[in-house]
């Protein structure tokens, strides 16, 4: 991977106290990352960079670690004693592989969201306030206005403003799985991990959502696994393709589409396997 504006930046401090790198900078990387499901070699050296506000998808056959990959970039792993990460993963230079990066600090730097919506059961505000509570003390008031600005950065404000007391339960699977961008939203993450977040969606539920990351791409670093490629094609500015747990390819979305250098990229993207 020799693209010059993925060079590792040095991170820069802004008018908030919080590190701030040029949008297009590398924000996370993985090095050298090699990772084991009780013993099976999953990925195999893995090195990569996913750019600050920008959109980064993952793409590969089935079992080529795509979600393994992404599921990494939060230490999700972690809570299973027999599954082992080794090399490094930065986040803004600083190791989240290392124990002594504090998880709370990750996952608050860190969102993710899964394949499948699962909203809390609980009422869709409750849904994002829960979520925040965790981590901060507001007033009612500067909830509300949290849970409004994360309903409207998830692209469902003027669905739901008349009913927010109802459960989550009874939104459509489509806005379920915007409410679970939006409670990611609510944490104020740097960065978005999303594993394959339209797969169980029809194509309106899933245009809406495309819509929404490159919306969120301006404010977010943000990573996709999908295997739809059409829709790498459309949201990502870069794109890794994976196979057998190796990166094969790493570059700008549009060239990697239009003119891979390698031959199993080729032969993935034109369809003749996977
Ligand atoms: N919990 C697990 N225990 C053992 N092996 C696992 C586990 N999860 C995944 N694997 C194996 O690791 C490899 C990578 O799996 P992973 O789910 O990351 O692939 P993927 O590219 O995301 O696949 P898919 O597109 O089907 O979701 C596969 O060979 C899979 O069988």
């Amino acid at each position: 991977m020799t693209d010059a504006r993925l060079a590792i930046a040095t991170p820069t401090v802004g008018a908030t106290g919080r590190e701030v790198a040029p949008a297009g900078a590398t924000k996370m990387a993985a090095r050298n990352l090699n990772f084991f499901y009780n013993g099976f070699h999953a990925l195999k050296d893995v090195n990569f960079n996913i750019a600050e506000k920008r959109v980064t998808a993952l793409i590969g056959p089935s079992g080529c670690g795509k979600s393994t990959l992404l599921r990494i970039f939060n230490r999700i792993y972690s809570i299973y004693p027999k599954l082992e990460a080794k090399g490094e993963v930065l986040l803004d230079g600083e190791n989240i592989l290392d124990p002594k990066f504090p998880l709370n600090r990750l996952r608050s730097k860190v969102g993710m969201v899964f394949q499948k919506p699962v909203p809390f059961p609980m009422s869709i505000y409750d849904n994002i306030a829960y979520a925040i509570r965790h981590y901060e003390k507001l007033s009612r008031a500067e909830m509300d206005a949290r849970v409004e600005l994360a309903l409207t950065q998830g692209a469902l404000w003027g669905e739901v403003k008349d009913k927010l007391k109802q459960s989550a339960l009874g939104l459509s699977g489509g806005q379920q799985q915007r409410l679970c961008i939006a409670r990611a939203i609510a944490l104020r993450p740097e960065v978005i991990l999303l594993d394959e977040p339209t797969s169980a969606l029809d194509p309106i539920a899933t245009g809406k959502i495309e819509q929404l990351i490159s919306e969120l791409k301006d404010h977010y670093t943000i990573a996709i696994v999908t295997h739809n490629m059409q829709q790498a094609a459309r949201c990502s500015d870069f794109t890794a393709f994976m196979y057998l747990g190796e990166l094969v390819e790493f570059g700008a979305t549009e060239t990697l589409f239009t003119k891979p250098t390698k031959k199993q990229t080729e032969d993935y993207i034109t369809g003749r396997f996977g």
